[in-house]
């Protein structure tokens, strides 16, 4: 037999003589697994979640992960837990399961990095700049912080007075007896949006339709604009983006908050604070002038700002919202404790006051509860790093890599969750931690974030709105629990969850009944509508 290497033309005929073609195949088919088996590790040997087979290129994983991230996540944090990787269409994320690792990781890049920047990636806001004022500085977090939390006691007047008229316009006429199906999804959106609005930017604009179709369609619309824009390369977005109908709509909603925020900070400005045409605002519009350098007083600036701000605060709300009400038909009788807790609250404090919400200790557990099985996101706290971060165990992370919570994962790991029974929906779980023991009084809150529950995040960037969103939904729900009773349509169950990417989202065929319930003379004074 001649030699293989000196004589390499001639392989073929040697091939055939000592079988070695299926050799070949043979060590193809290794080396294509051996490839393959080091691209389901990276480089720093983090194992990656979800991988069908070591065959699987990296693009299906991707592809796979928009529709399948509930499992590809979960099945990570079973297998792996501390530390692991999925794979995003826009990029590769480690997944941060062991608190010890975040905590290195928080100490060492300060927590500086926000969350927007990922966000706007997945987005492909990079393209249509939306958000871009969130990326230049956290303006909005300090008024969030330091202006509309502080102030929820004296803005929940005003909110119930929004909430009011915006159920007057939002819901159908419905009488008596009457049972009338809605899309709750739909009409927490439409109602949020109108105390957002009136919050935000005012009495004098916020029930200005073009406001309010901008705002709770922007988000849609965004969302949308953003997941085709991602499968389209970089240089072919400018082309293709002004065809799409939702990015159109995205250009006119941006156009007409732009207006209509730019006749307000005009009135506002403070050049006319000596003349008659000057109005000095209560909102977050105000508070934001009112903190602003020059570039962010600008007009565009601004009014990205607030739209992108609404964007944060509507659907987020309505969907919990929404989920807790689908948690409510399902079990029934929950609906009568906290209508007993209700009525009991509002007879000691005679009116709707941040004080009195409060105290709704059981409605808080259940948006908890309801939050643990339906969060908004799968994963929070979604970062780059600033610098590299070595971990305890060795593993180095370069800087600007992407990491995350699994905090769906988290929320519904049995080691994490309080009082037993983990598996069960039990929506009194936290008030009776609470209750039960005098130290927990002030844990287990819906509007706490801690290592075991990152629903609205983790660290300095945690959600700056959950405090006034906790107010807001307990106001919302407790006014639609004692005005209307809830049932699902006949032979409908409570719908089931689907995820996109990291969202989570109920059904949107989702649809439940309401009928208008007698109330007392003082509980009728008090609905106000
Ligand atoms: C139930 C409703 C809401 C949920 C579930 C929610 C959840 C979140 C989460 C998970 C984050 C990322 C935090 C992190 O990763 O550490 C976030 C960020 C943010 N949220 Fe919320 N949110 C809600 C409502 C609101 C509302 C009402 C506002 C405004 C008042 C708001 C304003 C923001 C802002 C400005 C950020 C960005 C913070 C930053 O990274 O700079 N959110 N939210």
């Amino acid at each position: 037999m001649e030699p293989l290497l000196k004589y390499p033309l001639k392989l073929s005929s040697a091939a055939k003589q000592v079988g070695l073609i299926p050799s070949l195949f043979a060590l193809g088919a290794l080396f294509l697994a051996l490839r393959f088996s080091v691209i389901s590790k990276t480089e720093n040997g983090i194992p990656v979640a979800g991988q069908a087979s070591i065959f699987e290129p990296k693009w299906l994983l991707r592809l796979r992960f928009i529709r399948g991230s509930r499992s590809i996540i979960k099945q990570g944090y079973e297998k792996y837990r501390d530390l692991y990787i999925v794979r995003r269409w826009t990029s590769d994320v480690v997944i941060i399961g062991k608190h010890k690792y975040l905590e290195e990781i928080r100490a060492k890049t300060k927590d500086s990095v926000r969350s927007v920047e990922p966000f706007l990636l997945d987005l492909a806001g990079d393209y249509f700049k939306q958000g871009q004022a969130f990326l230049e500085s956290d303006l909005q977090n300090r008024v969030l912080h330091q202006k509309l939390t502080p102030n929820i006691e004296s803005l929940t007047p005003i909110m119930k007075s929004e909430l009011e008229f915006a159920l007057k316009q939002e819901l159908p006429d419905i009488k008596a007896e009457d049972w009338v199906e809605v899309d709750p999804a739909r009409v927490f959106a439409r109602t949020i949006a109108r105390i957002v609005a009136r919050i935000w930017i005012g009495p004098d604009e916020c029930r200005n339709e073009d406001w309010l179709v901008a705002t709770t369609d922007f988000t849609e619309n965004v969302f949308i604009t953003g997941f085709i824009l991602r499968f389209v390369p970089r240089f072919l977005r400018p082309v293709i983006g002004p065809w799409l109908p939702t990015y159109r709509s995205i250009v006119k909603s941006s156009a007409d908050a732009r207006r209509i925020v730019a006749g307000l900070a005009r009135k506002r400005s403070p050049a006319k604070e000596k003349t008659d045409d000057y109005v000095k605002g209560d909102d977050v519009l105000q508070w934001t002038m009112d903190m602003a350098n020059d570039k962010e007083l600008e007009e565009n600036n601004l009014a990205e700002r607030i739209l992108t701000l609404s964007l944060a605060a509507i659907h987020t709300t309505a969907l919990t919202m929404a989920q807790a009400l689908f948690d409510l038909c399902a079990h029934p009788e929950n609906i009568d404790t906290l209508r007993e807790e209700l009525t009991d609250v509002l007879d000691t404090e005679g009116e709707w006051s941040k004080k009195g919400i409060d105290r709704l200790n059981k409605l808080d557990s259940l948006l908890k509860e309801s939050q643990r099985f339906n969060s908004v996101f799968l994963l929070t706290f979604n970062r780059f790093l600033s610098v590299p971060v070595t971990l305890s165990n060795g593993v180095h992370l370069p800087a600007r890599t992407r990491i995350a919570v699994p905090q769906y994962a988290m929320l519904n790991d049995p080691a994490n969750v309080p009082g037993g029974n983990p598996e069960a929906y039990d929506p009194w779980r936290y008030s009776r931690l609470r209750s039960s023991e005098p130290s927990n009084s002030k844990k287990h809150l819906f509007a706490m974030t801690d290592s075991t529950h990152m629903a609205f995040g983790y660290g300095k960037y945690a959600c700056p709105g959950r405090f006034f969103v906790a107010n807001e939904i307990k106001m919302t729900l407790s006014h639609l629990l004692l005005r209307y009773d809830w049932k699902f349509p006949k032979g409908r169950g409570r719908p089931q969850n689907f995820t996109i990417d990291d969202n989570i989202y109920p059904d949107p065929s989702a649809r439940v009944l309401m009928r208008r319930r007698a109330v007392s003379a003082k509980e009728e004074e008090l609905l106000g509508f």
